[in-house]
């Protein structure tokens, strides 16, 4: 275990990758700057993430290709609200990317960082404060996530192969929330398993909490989803 200076107050900073292009959505711009009740998909993240107070800056990690970012989402300024075009070719690589850009920026090992997809932009703020009041003393950290509700299957050519004891199965969500010293060693080697931060903390031996949050904290990844967001976003008062 990774022991972190004791006395030491850390910063807790959130990261939000924002390079990718969507390609399951088939939206005609990248996911997250579809127009959702009024502004982009991605500023309703960031907006939430912004009324965070424990949060010391957010940084949007956008592909060194992005020309949209500024004009898209114009309320993302201020001295918390940071953009690095660092993006890589994965979500994994951009987020190791990004790590290295807030350590460039200041940020230390012993700070947390809350990793965040800009493409659930239904986070509401209070249940991210609810992960950081539950990682902050915890020796790994961990992440929000939903108990699998449905039966489930794995498939073989289209046919079921056999069903899964779904007892103790959760999908995971975002934030994700680790120690910056802990998540960019983690990240080191990356492979087609780690699909979020955890899971490349879990190959280090770690067990990462689990936190439990709604459905509608779910990730915007097929052309239904757009629908069913904007219809939550405009009923929320
Ligand atoms: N190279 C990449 C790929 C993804 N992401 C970000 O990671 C988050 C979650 O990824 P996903 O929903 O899979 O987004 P896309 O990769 O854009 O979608 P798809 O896989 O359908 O192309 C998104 O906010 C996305 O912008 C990123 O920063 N860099
Ligand atoms: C990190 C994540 O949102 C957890 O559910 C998810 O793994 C990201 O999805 P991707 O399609 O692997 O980018």
């Amino acid at each position: 275990m990774t022991t972190f200076p004791v006395g030491l107050q850390p910063q807790c900073y959130a990261l939000v990758p924002a390079a990718g292009v969507g390609a399951r959505a088939g939206t005609a711009v990248p996911k997250q700057y579809v127009p959702l009740a009024g502004k982009a998909m991605m500023a309703h993240t960031l907006e939430a993430l912004l009324q965070v107070e424990r949060v010391a800056a957010t940084l949007v990690v956008l592909s060194p290709q992005d020309d949209q970012f500024e004009v898209a989402v114009p309320g993302f300024t201020g001295e918390r609200a940071w953009v690095a075009r660092v993006g890589g070719k994965s979500r994994a690589q951009s987020v190791a990317q990004g790590l290295d850009e807030l350590l460039a920026r200041g940020a230390q090992a012993h700070d947390w960082v809350l990793v965040h997809d800009a493409a659930r932009c239904l986070l509401r703020p209070e249940w991210v404060d609810r992960l950081i009041d539950a990682c902050w003393e915890d020796e790994v950290g961990g992440l929000l996530a939903l108990p699998v509700a449905d039966t489930l299957k794995s498939s073989r050519n289209g046919r079921v192969a056999a069903t899964v004891d779904r007892r103790e199965k959760w999908a995971a969500q975002t934030p994700q929330m680790f120690r910056l010293g802990l998540l960019r060693p983690a990240l080191a080697n990356l492979n087609e398993a780690i699909t979020d931060e955890a899971s490349a903390v879990e190959a280090l031996g770690h067990q990462p909490l689990l936190v439990e949050s709604p459905m509608e904290n779910f990730k915007l990844t097929w052309p239904a989803d757009f629908s069913m967001a904007e219809a939550l976003l405009k009923s929320r008062v």
